[in-house]
């Protein structure tokens, strides 16, 4: 079957903790070959929608396709599967502190990939990886060995190397000083040119929303109030949208 040219479409998600009504009604598409940014205050739902997206969490109601496959649909297996396709960055990277970088990268494949391919494979895809986030000589360094800059890119090595089609990034720069920062959005930027891959980021960082969005999604209770490119939403008029500017 031809792929539609979303990679991720969120139809009227729902989603309430109790008498928290978190996300109502929100929609959403996300193209191929696009980075889309999911600007909202602390507490709008942002992490609920990824949570929802790699079905961490159950929509109360709402549809959620991803690379075509309706969600609500897959079993475990068929989940961990899509989940081959779509990499994510924790916010806090979820490095393993008592592994080797090599061995932080050799994870992921451990649960994707054969006994043979990871024989066989395994050596190049961590150098490849380690190679496009500029850190090849940390490849037998332990993560307490690195700053927070590289142990993000690290953390982006480990996502990268299964090469997914959509990389989902809970807030990339956060904790970082602005130089480094910036140098992970120009490493975000550099993936999406390498591997056409498309993007989700929740992001409070105005520099890295500015560099790498594609588009920005204004999350203001519970919906997508609005969407634009991030030049555009910055010349809005609207109070609830220009805060975010300020
Ligand atoms: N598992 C949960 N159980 C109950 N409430 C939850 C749960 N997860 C999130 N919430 C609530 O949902 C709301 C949205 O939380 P979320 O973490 O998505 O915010 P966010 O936009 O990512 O905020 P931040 O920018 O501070 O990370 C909050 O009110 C939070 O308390």
């Amino acid at each position: 079957m031809e792929q539609k040219d979303h990679i991720i479409k969120v139809s009227k998600l729902n989603k309430s903790f109790g008498s928290n009504q978190v996300l109502k009604d929100f929609s959403m598409e996300l193209g191929r070959g696009e980075n889309l940014v999911i600007l909202g205050k602390s507490g709008s739902g942002k992490s609920v929608l990824i949570k929802c997206i790699i079905k961490l969490l159950e929509p109360d109601f709402g549809e959620i396709k991803v690379l075509d496959q309706d969600i609500s649909e897959l079993d475990e297996d068929e989940m961990d599967l899509l989940r081959k396709d779509v990499g994510f960055l924790f916010q806090s990277n979820a490095l393993y502190d008592s592994m080797t970088v090599r061995e932080n990268l050799e994870f992921p494949l451990r649960r994707h990939w054969t006994l043979e391919e990871r024989e066989n494979k395994a050596e190049d895809a961590v150098m490849e990886a380690l190679e496009d986030v500029g850190l090849s000589h940390t490849v037998n360094m332990m993560p307490a060995e690195l700053s927070g800059g590289m142990r993000k890119r690290i953390a982006l090595a480990r996502t990268l190397i299964l090469k997914p089609q959509v990389i989902l990034y809970d807030e990339p720069t956060t904790g970082l000083d602005p130089i480094t920062g910036r140098e992970i959005s120009e490493l975000m930027i550099s993936i999406q040119e390498k591997y056409k891959a498309s993007s989700v980021i929740i992001s409070h960082d105005m520099n890295c929303i500015k560099m790498t969005s594609n588009r920005v999604i204004a999350l203001i209770e519970g919906r997508n109030y609005e969407t634009d490119t991030y030049e555009n939403l910055m010349k809005s008029t609207d109070p609830k949208v220009s805060e975010f500017f300020r």
